[in-house]
């Protein structure tokens, strides 16, 4: 039997707006690899994440495959696909609590009120932030909205992680622990990273590949 391949493979993937190429990319990102897309404003950085979140606005066109682990992912909807991101703004529900939040991101198969509460409560425990369940996010960090944030796309059991520019609106401090917290755990668990960011500095903290638009 041929093993299916791991990754995120970007297969001849082009975007068209209007007629005009705007962005294309030929690639595969390995498990627990870190591919940084840097390009100046407009270049198409977002659209290429939307491509493979299925998130594309009508007004592009999209040729080539997108495959995830050998599964051509291209036309499957968005819920199906597998794939986490994480923005500059880390859109957290205002009017859920923070358990709520990564609740929000358990799978289905996590089962019953009980096991639910308790992978959230280790899940809280492991971002440091154990008895915040019932906070609300307003009330939080910009450090702490950020490793929750990131710890609910975990949750939802992701086979490769997006980053769009996720670390501009942390202050120097802040902005190289998060960014560790995200690189150590991609490497850790073997996720495939793409990166979309203006920032120097976060592509050598990926310690990967750079591609420029
Ligand atoms: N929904 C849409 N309909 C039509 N054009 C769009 C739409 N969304 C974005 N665009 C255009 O597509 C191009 C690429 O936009 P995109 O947001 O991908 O750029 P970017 O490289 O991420 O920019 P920035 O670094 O400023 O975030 C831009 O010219 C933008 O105006």
């Amino acid at each position: 039997m041929v093993e299916a391949e791991r990754g995120l493979r970007l297969e001849g993937v082009a975007i068209a707006l209007g007629g005009q190429r705007l962005v294309a990319l030929d690639t595969l990102i390995r498990p627990g690899e870190t591919l940084t897309v840097m390009g100046p404003s407009g270049s198409g950085k977002s659209t290429l994440l939307a491509a493979i979140t299925g998130t594309l606005a009508p007004a592009f066109t999209l040729s080539g495959r997108v495959r995830l682990d050998g599964v051509d992912i291209t036309h499957m909807p968005t819920e199906a696909r597998r794939v986490g991101i994480l923005f500059q703004d880390e859109l957290l529900f205002p009017h859920l609590s923070v358990g709520g939040n990564l609740a929000f991101g358990l799978r289905p198969h996590v089962r019953g009120r009980a096991e639910r509460r308790a992978r959230i409560e280790e899940a809280l425990e492991a971002i440091g932030l154990a008895g915040f369940f019932d906070r609300d996010p307003a009330t939080l960090s910009g450090g702490q909205r950020a490793r929750v944030a990131l710890m609910r796309m975990l949750l939802s059991e992701p086979c490769a992680l997006l980053l769009d520019e996720a670390f501009s609106k942390l202050d120097a401090t802040l902005r190289g622990q998060i960014r560790e917290l995200v690189f150590d755990t991609a490497r850790d668990q073997g996720l495939p990273v793409l990166q979309v960011t203006h920032d120097i500095s976060d592509a050598e903290a990926a310690q990967g590949r750079q591609h420029l638009l």
